[in-house]
């Protein structure tokens, strides 16, 4: 019991440094967007987690969106629609693999990364078709860059730092050829319009990237407090279920034996007594009482004596085997052996191996006759009826009980 008690404890003390951990990351808020390593670890395969589940289908649909647009590439001509066809195929095909193989449970800490690395390449290829195609055709692509980064936004929203690594490659991919490219003159007026669009476009790009991230940074913060706090809800829940389980086990044990105490026996032995007339099966009892137990305790000391009854308590606890069969310490030095579903016989028989057990022990007690600490036990059984009374079933344990004594100790009476 002491180290039942003890094992409560010490889980007890470390849920409650959990909490306080968990507490603390709360009042100090998310601005950093970082929890200490271990607790980063766990936030991240339960936020990636999450990302599988909910996001395989997003991209998939991504992925088709982006072949489904190689049908406006024959816009431009048979001979350019079939070459970025091909590109747009391989890309894809990688994708989808990648979705394959990255959206394995086991993976969890490389999904977000690949994601990432497939959001890139998306955007570099649209920045490449825009490089090679000759103009009017080319300003198409320029515009499929805000589809593009709609959807990183959209799909990778509550992950900061892969927005930002990821809008800020391609965007910056954009910048370097679309001011460095060498642009074909079609038409006056139209290459007119598509200088002064560059400029307004890259600003409005470069706003959109900005805005995401801020609104990505928002999202991840209340993701990490929404982690937080359902981590606190679990440990505390955690909490709670040990301490209901320490209190049922303080409430239906003794502390200083570990047995059952007397109002778990008394719960039993009603519920086993009503089975018993249920099923018409013999129902025993086994009182037991050390002999001279006071005289132990004035020769040797009160210490001795709590040492000497959990010696005994462990040596009865072996005799407890069935379902429904209990050890309890009745009073200071009873103890009673519930035995359902057993005849006067073979409850005899349990007794004499419980007397001869005892005194095996070989506890010394220099006030007894024996030399060594023994016990009396009473055993009585009966196959109960509606009219018969538990009370009747104890009394007869005792009066055996009371008779083994007067007989001179060390023995059973049935
Ligand atoms: N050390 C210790 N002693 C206890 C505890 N509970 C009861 N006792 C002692 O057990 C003794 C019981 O003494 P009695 O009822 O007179 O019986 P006895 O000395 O065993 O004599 P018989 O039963 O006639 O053999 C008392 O001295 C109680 O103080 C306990 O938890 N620890």
């Amino acid at each position: 019991m002491v180290s039942t008690t003890q094992l409560f404890n010490e889980q007890l003390e470390k849920l409650e440094q959990q909490i306080n951990r968990y507490q603390g990351l709360l009042s100090l808020g998310f601005k950093r967007l970082q929890f200490p390593s271990e607790i980063e670890k766990d936030y991240i395969e339960c936020s990636n987690t999450l990302f599988i589940d909910s996001s395989r289908l997003i991209l998939s649909f991504g992925i088709l969106l982006y072949l489904a647009f190689g049908f406006s590439d024959y816009a431009l001509g048979q001979e350019q629609a079939d070459m970025l066809w091909v590109v747009r195929i391989v890309i894809a095909a990688i994708m989808l693999t990648g979705i394959g193989f990255v959206f394995n449970r086991r993976l969890v800490h490389w999904v977000i990364k690949v994601t990432s690395l497939g959001m890139v390449v998306v955007g570099l290829s649209i920045v490449l078709f825009m490089y090679i195609l000759e103009e009017p055709y080319s300003y198409a692509y320029h515009l499929g860059l805000i589809p593009w980064q709609v959807f990183v936004l959209v799909s990778l929203r509550s992950y900061l730092r892969a927005i930002t690594v990821s809008s800020i490659i391609v965007y910056s991919a954009y910048i370097a050829v679309a001011y460095t490219k060498e642009y074909i003159p079609y038409h006056p007026e139209v290459d007119h319009l598509a200088y002064i669009t560059l400029p307004l476009f890259t600003a409005f790009w470069g706003l959109l990237i900005a805005m995401g991230i801020y609104l990505g940074y928002q999202i991840e913060k209340s993701a990490r407090m929404g982690y937080v706090k359902n981590r606190l809800l679990s440990l505390d829940a955690q909490r709670l279920t040990l301490l209901s389980e320490e209190l049922h086990l303080l409430s239906t044990t003794d502390s200083l034996t570990g047995l059952s105490n007397r109002r778990h026996f008394e719960h039993c032995f009603d519920l086993e007594w009503r089975r018993a007339v249920r099923t018409q099966d013999s129902i025993a009892l086994i009182m037991i009482d050390i002999d001279h137990f006071k005289k132990y305790n004035d020769f040797y000391g009160h210490q001795s004596g709590d040492k000497c009854l959990r010696q005994v308590c462990t040596a009865l606890q072996s005799y407890a085997q069935r379902s429904g069969e209990l050890v309890v310490r009745y009073g200071g030095e009873e103890f009673l052996v519930l035995l359902p579903r057993m005849t006067l016989a073979s409850a005899q028989a349990i007794a004499e191996n419980i007397c001869r057990k005892v005194r095996g022990l070989n506890i010394s007690h220099a006030q007894s006759n024996e030399q060594y600490v023994t016990i009396s036990l009473g055993v009585a059984a009966m196959v109960p009826s509606m009219s018969d009374n538990e009370e009747n079933l104890l009394r007869d344990a005792d009066r055996c009980l009371y008779q083994a004594k007067a007989e001179g100790r060390n023995c059973v009476v049935s």
